[in-house]
This record gives C-alpha cells, sequence and structure tokens, in this order.
C-alpha cells in the first residue's frame, strides 16, 4: 500500500495499543503452562503476534483467539516435529527456538523479509553445545532436533537480547538448573527485565547473579489471567508528535511499566519537551534543542528520535546505534535515505545518526523500507512537512500497529491511498 499524507498537525487522545513485547512474553508463558487455562485479554493481532501464535499452535498449543481475548491451554505433550513460520518476527524465532528445544520437538523454522539475514547462530552455539544439532548455522529455513541439556550458557549481551528472553523461558523446563552467563554488558536490558516481570507473574523463579541469571529447573509454569499492557514502544511516535506540536494525549500507559521505551518521556524532555499528567500521558513542545541521544538500551526508539531530532535546533548525535542495522531493515541506513528525502541535513555513520536539526522538513517520497517504525516515523515527520509526502509500502505498519493509520485518520490527519 502506497500512501500519501497531506500535512497537519494531528489533535485528540487516544487508547496505546496493547505491547507486542508484553503479548509475546504472556502468549509463551501461557502456552508453557501445562495445567489448565490461561485467560489473556487486550491483544491486537499484530503480524509478529500471528506469527507467535501460529508457532505455539505448532508447538502444541491450543489457542483461540476471539475478539482480542486468547484462552491458552497449554502444551501438554509436545509434537515430535512442528512447522515454525516465524514470519518477519525476531521475537518470536528467537524466544521459541530454544523452547522447542527445551520440549524435543524436531522443528523447523522458517522466516520472511529480513528475518533469514537476522542473526541467531550464537545462540544456536550455544544450544548445539547442550544437545541441539542444527540443518545450518544461518540464514532460513533451517531444522533443528534434539532435547536441551541443562548447564551453563554463555552469551555476549549486545546482540540481542532476545537470546536471554528465549533461554529464560525455556530453561526453567528442563531437568536442573542453568546459568546463563553474559560475556559483554547486555543492551536492550529493560526487555530481559520484562522476560523476568513476565516469568515471575507466572509462577517462574529466576535468580539474578552477578554473571548473569541462575535458572532453577523442574518448574512449573501457572496458569494467569491478565491484560496485556499499553506499549510505550509504539506510544513513541504519539508522545513524539505532541513533541512536535501536535496536541496528542495517550490513555493507558503504565508509568510503572517494566518496559525499557518508557525512556521516551526522558528521552523527549532532554530536546527540551515538557510532559504532562499520567493518564492520559501528553508531551508538549515549544523550541526543541538537539541533543546526546545513548541508543543501546532504546532500539526501537531511535526512528522516532531521529525525527525529532531533524526538527530540533542544533546538531543531535545518536550513538551506539550499530545494532539497528539488524532489525527489520538497516535502521540507520533507512532514517538516513527517508530524512535526507524529506529535506533534513543526516550523517550516517557505522553505528550513529547526526541530525541537523531545521524548523521544517520539505517533504517528498520515501520508501518504508518494509518495516513498521520506519513508516511509523515518516508518517510523523510528515506532519511538520511543507510539502506532502508519500509513503511507499505503508502496510508494513501491520507488523505490529495493524491500526496505526486508523488512529493517524482519527486524530485528524489526512492519508490519501494511492
Ligand atoms: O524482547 C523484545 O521484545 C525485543 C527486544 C529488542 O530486540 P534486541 O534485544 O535484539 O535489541 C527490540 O528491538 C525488539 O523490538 C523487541
Ligand atoms: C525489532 C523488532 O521486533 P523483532 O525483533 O521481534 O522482529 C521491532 O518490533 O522493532
Amino acid at each position: 500500500m502506497d500512501i500519501t499524507i497531506t500535512p497537519r498537525r494531528l489533535r485528540g487522545t487516544l487508547e496505546a495499543p496493547p505491547s507486542k513485547s508484553a503479548a509475546h512474553r504472556a502468549l509463551i508463558c501461557a502456552a508453557l503452562c501445562r495445567e489448565g487455562e490461561s485467560v489473556l485479554h487486550g491483544l491486537s493481532p499484530s503480524q509478529d503476534i500471528l506469527a507467535t501464535l501460529g508457532v505455539l499452535r505448532a508447538l502444541g498449543a491450543k489457542i483461540d483467539l476471539c475478539g482480542g481475548t486468547a484462552r491458552v491451554t497449554g502444551i501438554i505433550s509436545p509434537p515430535q516435529g512442528a512447522a515454525c513460520d516465524c514470519r518477519e518476527s525476531g521475537s518470536t524465532l528467537r524466544f521459541l527456538l530454544p523452547v522447542a528445544g527445551a520440549l524435543g520437538v524436531n522443528a523447523t523454522f522458517l522466516g520472511a523479509g529480513n528475518l533469514p539475514q537476522r542473526p541467531y547462530s550464537l545462540l544456536a552455539g550455544q544450544m548445539e553445545r547442550h544437545g541441539a544439532a542444527f540443518s545450518r548455522s544461518s540464514g532460513m529455513p533451517f531444522s533443528v532436533i534434539g532435547r536441551l541439556r541443562p548447564g551453563w550458557y554463555e552469551l555476549p549481551g549486545d546482540v540481542s537480547s532476545q537470546y536471554v528472553s528465549g533461554l529464560l523461558f525455556a530453561l526453567p523446563l528442563l531437568e536442573r538448573g542453568s546459568d546463563i552467563a553474559l560475556s559483554t554488558p547486555l543492551q536492550s536490558a529493560g526487555y530481559v527485565e520484562m522476560t523476568v516481570a513476565t516469568l515471575r507473574r507466572f509462577g517462574v523463579d529466576i535468580e539474578a547473579r552477578p554473571y548473569g541469571w541462575h535458572i532453577p529447573g523442574r518448574q512449573r509454569y501457572h496458569k494467569r489471567e491478565e491484560t496485556i499492557e499499553a506499549d510505550y514502544s509504539n506510544a513513541a511516535f504519539w508522545l513524539s508528535a505532541g513533541a512536535l506540536g501536535s496536541p496528542v494525549a495517550c490513555a493507558g500507559l503504565d508509568p510503572d511499566s517494566p518496559q525499557g521505551d518508557r525512556a521516551i518521556v526522558r528521552l523527549l524532555r532532554g530536546f527540551g519537551a515538557t510532559a504532562g499528567g499520567d493518564d492520559p500521558l501528553s508531551v508538549q513542545g515549544g523550541r526543541l534543542h538537539a541533543c546526546r541521544i545513548d541508543a543501546s538500551q532504546v532500539p526501537d526508539l531511535v526512528p522516532i528520535l531521529a525525527v525529532v531530532a531533524a526538527l530540533s535546533e542544533g546538531e543531535t548525535l545518536i550513538e551506539n546505534a550499530g545494532r539497528l542495522r539488524i532489525k527489520e531493515c538497516d535502521r540507520l541506513a533507512a532514517m538516513a535515505d527517508c530524512l535526507t528525502r524529506l529535506g533534513a541535513k543526516v550523517c550516517e555513520g557505522p553505528d550513529y545518526l547526526r541530525i541537523s536539526g531545521a524548523p521544517a522538513l520539505r517533504g517528498g517520497e520515501v520508501s518504508g523500507w518494509g518495516d513498521h517504525r520506519i513508516v511509523m516515523a515518516c508518517a510523523i515527520a510528515a506532519t511538520r512537512c511543507e510539502g506532502p509526502v508519500t509513503i511507499r509500502g505503508a502496510q508494513a505498519v501491520e507488523k505490529s500497529y495493524p491500526d496505526f493509520f486508523t488512529h493517524y485518520r482519527n486524530l485528524g490527519g489526512k492519508i490519501d491511498v494511492l
């Protein structure tokens, strides 16, 4: 789908969408509970969540999704083999690969878009040391056979936190305790905190250690009923629109959420914006100024922060951002390309973006790079462009936020589908 947005400010209050990260985690925990039914409310059928639902079903869970509520009967007797289609979801692949190993399912993992190019080999290497055998060490599809053994798992912390999260879901199922040790400091740490918090709610114990985590074995997941919390990662687009002069408020966000991306409020303050009210939460702009941003813990916020930087006076540096190149697209190249096409001055380095702010952008035509966060960032940039913005491949928003353009229109945005 290609669209043209006619620039105008957005206005109004909207319900923040449910967190995709929280939904993946709750679904996996519910599927690993052997007794009874868990009920999860407030799910959105984004492509990534449909991928996790599909793989959990292939691994033997029964999941009935109706009107945003999932009734999940956990895996009792896993199948011998399973075809696990992760679509474009890195979380689905890296969370459920170790889970398939812990269940002893011979699984074939398939992926689409950029997923086959995204890394999993360090995780596969650790699984191989503990009883799993892979048909290939990179690329997709691949097959994995064998059952994981408990033991000492060692991973770097600066490739993907999803490796750690995946092992944290899987290792409690093994017959003895295991450990995960980090060989380099953990980036995206907030996501691992979310994993540990979700596991605890489902009755699974994880012990923090100076080297990483100890995971007692023979644990049982306990059934639960819960509502998926609202998402700071996608609310960030609306909060940033607020900082850029659109009076938009987001309802439903938990100020005490374990989500690392709640840092968006602090980061927008760093540009000189002010935040008001807990619920609904809104951010107001004014004259924004450049700042320096460390992207290592908040990679998903970088596309929209780059837009804010392009409209803030002075030169903003977004650094420690090398891992953005291994997401749904190369997000550093994508944002440098899109913002330049819209009239901004951007210098792309190996692991940084240096962006010179201007009072307004020109507008123009951009590719969405097949990436939901690039499309949403460009749509918010359009609120401050002088001329129309055409976005090619805007349907990519369905990966995490299928209602994004409905909400955009509800806030007064003008979108024409080409
Ligand atoms: O665990 C999660 O839910 C996620 C972890 C992050 O990935 P990395 O740990 O690879 O940075 C993030 O970019 C992704 O969108 C969601
Ligand atoms: C990188 C993302 O997700 P995943 O890694 O799960 O594909 C994202 O949602 O921005």
